[in-house]
């Protein structure tokens, strides 16, 4: 419920909308009721008793009842539509407005794949909901309640019939309904799973391709397109219950009604009229019942939906400091004995008592191991994920205290797998600063070696890239990418093994073109001791802590991993050459 309350907070504007369509339905439904009881007066008091006039009056208030109930109907369904398609909408901006705002913490709770069905499939059903279940919603009760007013006061012992029957219809639909609420959020899954299967395999087509694990592929999309179709199948074959049930209660309904109400009729307790009306109540009143049951299903299923959407929503965020801090005057890098894991349930630290303090304007290389923890440890400076433990501070103030956006434009990063987007060249390196001059473009390309292969591309600078860039080569892809985040100008730039797909003579001219940007803190994760060996202070890194810190030389002297490395690279070096 307080998910609903959540979703219901957000639909300012619309609810009037919302109020009008439940408003006409209303109307229409009362319009509709009146038919049956103008019809039993026709036939009793106008065809039977050869009035002519009951005749003509009642058939114009039965024709004006129908034409009014079209109208307020269509009235219905207009403001209906407008709900429902403002509600969707206003649904997706929230939660992409959210999704926006999330750290990596909150990525790393939910998957791609679930995001994705909670921002189409989840908004579809919410907004069905309102198209397929506000009108049955709204005439049920009114019709249910009219129809027992309206066929007591046609015959009350008759009406009697209906509360033999009435419960067994509720007990059946209520069956229905509890067998069917606890798939739905089953099949939202599913879909999830669905969108998985097809996401994973669509961006690594080329992988799939290349390992020849089409058939492994379709074995997997199989397998989960077989149990969406399960779920399906399990959640409709209940539902599906409801027609022939509404059914055997009707006929068993028509059939008393008949059999006790031609009785009275030949008493002269009850005039054919009467029955005729009855009759069509009875129809109404079951109607009704199995409205209000699909409404439930509409809404147990919009419901399940609900409560994905509002997990979104309700994503705790990073929370903003009250004075947030928006300047920074110096860029040196402090780590004040930080303690970092992803998940709060995890036995060990990924990065245990870290110390380490980078100079503004220094160029800091950190080496290690696969897992040893570098990307950990850079992701923790613009915050992408904050520590357990300790701090991380730039200029002397903690990365909490600052304005969380500002912080990020402070921090520029590169990292291991950046995409571009589809458009041109020209504008993805605009994506790191819409207002950058051609002087300045041609000088970030000319500093990320982008220059070298821009003159060979089509179109060069308007060259259309597709979607993840995927249409350049991987360095060409690195290449562009840290142009981008040096168009941005930031304090502090990170490149987090940017330049791996890029060939050795490149990579050395990339450094000593960065080397000349001055006053920029520069940290630069790599697996090639060549590409940090001439940084201010080299960082070793080993299972989350840091076993050594200093120059090239003084690695090479004091720290055994280091040297490890590096004689390891030089050999493999060697052994290419020779
Ligand atoms: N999003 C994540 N959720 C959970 N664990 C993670 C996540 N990212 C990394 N890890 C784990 O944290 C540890 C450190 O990973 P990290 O990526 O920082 O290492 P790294 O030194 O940058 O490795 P590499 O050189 O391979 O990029 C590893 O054990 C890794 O499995």
């Amino acid at each position: 419920m307080s998910d609903l309350k959540r979703i219901a907070q957000e639909t300012k504007g619309i609810r009037k909308y919302f109020v009008l369509a439940i408003v006409f339905v209303g109307i229409e439904t009362l319009f509709e009721v009146l038919i049956p009881l103008i019809m039993a007066q026709v036939i009793d008091q106008g065809i039977l008793a050869h009035n002519i006039k009951v005749f003509v009056y009642g058939g114009v208030g039965m024709g004006t009842c129908a034409l009014l109930s079209l109208l307020t109907g269509l009235l219905y369904a207009r403001f209906a539509a407008i709900s429902s398609t403002r509600l969707g909408q206003r649904l997706r901006d929230l939660e992409f407005e959210r999704i926006q705002k999330f750290t990596f913490t909150n990525l790393d709770h939910f998957e791609t794949s679930g995001i994705i069905t909670r921002l189409t499939s989840d908004v579809t059903i919410v907004q069905n909901a309102i198209t397929s279940g506000l009108r049955p919603m709204a005439r049920g009760p009114i019709m249910l309640v009219l129809g027992l007013v309206m066929s007591f006061l046609l015959s009350w012992k008759l009406s009697l019939i209906f509360f033999v029957v009435s419960p067994l219809l509720v007990l059946i639909l209520v069956w229905i309904v509890k067998k069917v609420s606890p798939q739905y959020p089953l099949l939202q899954s599913s879909l999830d799973e669905i969108n998985r299967v097809v996401q994973e395999n669509l961006i690594a087509i080329r992988t799939v391709k290349a390992f020849v694990k089409e058939k492994a592929e379709l074995q997997e999309f199989d397998e989960v397109n077989a149990k969406v179709a399960g779920i399906t199948e399990k959640t409709f074959h209940y539902a599906l219950f409801n027609t022939p049930a509404f059914q055997l209660c009707m006929y068993a309904t028509i059939v008393s009604i008949m059999l006790v109400g031609s009785n009275m009729i030949l008493q002269q307790s009850l005039q054919v009229g009467d029955l005729t009306g009855i009759l069509s109540y009875v129809l109404q009143i079951l109607n009704s019942f199995v409205m209000l049951s699909n409404v439930f299903l509409l809404l147990t299923r919009s419901m399940a939906s609900i409560q994905r959407i509002a997990q979104i929503l309700n994503e705790p965020l990073q929370s903003d400091v009250n004075d947030p801090v928006t300047s920074m005057d110096d860029a040196t890098i402090e780590f004040k004995d930080v303690r970092f894991k992803y998940s709060a349930n995890a036995q060990e630290y990924v990065l245990d008592h870290i110390n380490a303090r980078f100079e503004q304007g220094w160029r800091i290389g950190i080496v290690g191991g696969t897992g040893s923890g570098k990307t950990s440890l850079v992701s923790l400076i613009p915050r992408l994920y904050d520590v357990d433990a300790g701090a991380v501070c730039i200029g002397g103030i903690n990365v909490k205290d600052y304005d969380l956006s500002f912080l990020r434009e402070q921090v520029g990063i590169v990292l291991q797998n950046n995409v571009l987007f589809s458009g041109t060249i020209l504008e993805n390196l605009k994506w790191g600063n819409p207002d950058a001059s051609l002087e300045e473009i041609n000088w970030a390309c000319k500093a990320a070696c982008v220059d070298e292969f821009l003159p060979r591309l089509d179109q060069g600078l308007n060259m259309r890239l597709s979607q993840g860039g995927t249409n350049v080569s991987g360095g060409q892809r690195q290449r562009l990418c840290i142009a981008r985040a040096l168009l941005k100008h930031p304090k502090i730039l990170i490149f987090d093994d940017s330049t791996s797909a890029v060939d050795t003579k490149t990579d050395c001219r990339i450094r000593s073109s960065l080397a000349k940007i001055s006053g920029m803190t520069q940290i630069i994760i790599a697996q090639r001791i060549l590409s940090v060996q001439d940084c201010d202070l080299i960082v070793v890194m080993e299972n989350g802590t840091i076993a050594s810190m200093g120059s090239h030389e003084q690695l090479l002297k004091t720290c055994a991993i280091y040297r490890e490395i590096y004689e390891s690279q030089q050999k493999g070096g060697e052994e290419k050459h020779g």
